[in-house]
């Protein structure tokens, strides 16, 4: 057989140690597959007496991370530390500087800095590849960057983030609030170290940024994601939500628009009868609708260990085949530079919800706000019974320009009848 190809693995982490459990276990059908084997060199990370479950021993220790790629003989540097900066980027920089491939699970490093990395390896003429970044164990990047490279693709959208999967659907089915579930989803493992970049939608938007560069061949313009988490969705709209026909789900969003690139990561409200209102507990799932393929779906796991490794070593099988290209659609050169579309001009259905005092004439006052707006009311419940003696009004608009949805919203904002903030929530038709 020929060479192997040879790694050095710094972060020994989730996804760090399910990489040196993948290889092993799996290391003569990788070898079969790829031509040739794949082995780890060199291995770092923070802490080296720290005990992660996984035999180190015959790997060289390296004290200082960010002299790996200047090691002898080292193909491929996997970077799985995490953060858009710091070590992680510095890393990078060096690995593709000293003419390593570079394979990397970290979404928030390649939404910031992705495009300065891939035009390094471009002009270096060495891989850079991320597939574990974007729904972990799930070919999302090889299936729109490959798979359907022909197409001109609508819109990408999906399920991004299994911590608010998780979060929703346990929500969803044992009609508990947000909070409570938070703490169990941590100590699952898929988590980010901040879990406020799973709940506030940043991780979700770091991936969808992603998504859209490749679906549109448009630059990464994480910048321009408009960004809502899950704080504030309570166990009551899921409740409604439901009784209206709905599932509840953190979705990123994104379409190429006239007036330009719209992306947006916000909780939706998905009807009960589409694909992704099955995906339940931490699965991720991404639809893309290109205009020769039809839809796609992908589904599957998109955090943890075994996913995840699964993931980055299928990058480093293609490395080892020498099957790769350029990091995203096409040499970032020939990336188109789009503008953020307006979210206004969009249109849709949405749901909102308001809590407000049991007194006469707020139910008008609301009504008042979404004629006075043209939004038209498709349906609408009022409930009682709040534990502080308030009123849960929920209502589904027809479909209507999101301004007018936005100008209502703005009008009933100081409103001393409504306790809180509405909350709002997108309908996926
Ligand atoms: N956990 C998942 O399910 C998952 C899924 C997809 C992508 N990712 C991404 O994979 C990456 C790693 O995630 P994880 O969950 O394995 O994280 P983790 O916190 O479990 O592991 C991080 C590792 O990096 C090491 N490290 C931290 N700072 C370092 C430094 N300055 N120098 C050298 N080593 C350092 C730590 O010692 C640890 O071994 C992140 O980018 C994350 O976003 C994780
Ligand atoms: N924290 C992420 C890990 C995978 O990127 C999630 O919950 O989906
Ligand atoms: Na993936």
């Amino acid at each position: 057989m020929t060479e192997p190809l040879k790694i050095a693995l710094a972060g020994l982490g989730t996804v760090g140690g399910g990489v040196i459990r993948l290889l092993d276990a799996n290391a003569e059908l990788i070898a079969r597959r790829a031509g040739r084997p794949i082995e780890i060199v060199a291995v770092s990370a923070r802490d080296r007496s720290k005990d992660r479950g996984v035999d180190l021993s015959c790997f060289r220790w390296v004290d200082d991370t960010q002299t790996l790629a200047t090691l002898d003989g080292i193909d491929v540097v996997v970077e799985l530390i995490g953060g858009a900066d710091g070590p992680a980027l510095a890393l990078a920089r060096s690995s593709i500087a000293a003419g390593c491939a570079f394979v990397t699970a970290n979404k928030a490093m390649i939404a910031h800095h992705g495009l300065e990395l891939a035009e390094a390896a471009e002009a270096k003429g060495v891989p850079l590849k991320y597939e574990a970044a974007v729904a972990g164990g799930i070919p999302v990047i090889k299936g729109l960057r490959e798979g359907a490279a022909a197409n001109e693709l609508a819109h990408v959208y999906g399920i991004l983030n299994g911590t608010c999967n998780y979060i929703l659907s346990t929500m969803e089915a044992e009609g508990r609030d947000f909070a409570e579930v938070l703490a169990e989803a941590q100590a699952l493992g898929f988590a980010e170290a901040d879990p406020s970049f799973d709940i506030d939608g940043v991780d979700a938007a770091h991936k969808l940024s992603i998504l859209a560069s490749l679906a549109f061949g448009t630059r990464i313009d994480f910048d321009a994601v408009a960004v809502t988490g899950i704080r504030h969705v309570l166990a009551a709209d899921i409740a409604e939500a439901a009784a209206l026909g709905f599932k509840v789900r953190l979705l990123g969003y994104a379409e190429t628009r006239s007036d330009g690139l719209f992306q947006r990561v916000h909780p939706h409200l998905v009807p009960v009868a589409h694909p992704l209102a099955h995906v339940s507990g931490s699965l991720n799932a991404v639809v893309a609708e290109g205009n020769f393929v039809g839809r796609l779906l992908f589904e599957g796991r998109g955090a943890g260990d075994g996913p995840t490794a699964s993931a980055v070593v299928a990058d480093l099988i293609d490395i080892a085949r020498g099957e790769y290209g350029p990091a995203f659609a096409m040499p970032v050169a020939a990336l188109a530079d789009r503008p953020a579309a307006d979210p206004g001009e969009g249109r849709g259905r949405a749901y909102l919800r308001f809590t407000v005092e049991d007194k006469v004439g707020v139910l008008a006052e609301i009504a008042a706000a979404m004629r006075d707006s043209n939004v038209s009311i498709e349906s609408l419940i009022q409930r009682g019974a709040m534990p502080d003696g308030s009123v849960l009004v929920a209502i589904v608009t027809h479909d209507c320009p999101e301004r007018c949805v936005m100008q209502a919203l703005e009008r009933l904002e100081g409103s001393p009848s409504i306790r809180g903030r509405p909350m709002l929530m997108h309908i996926l038709d």
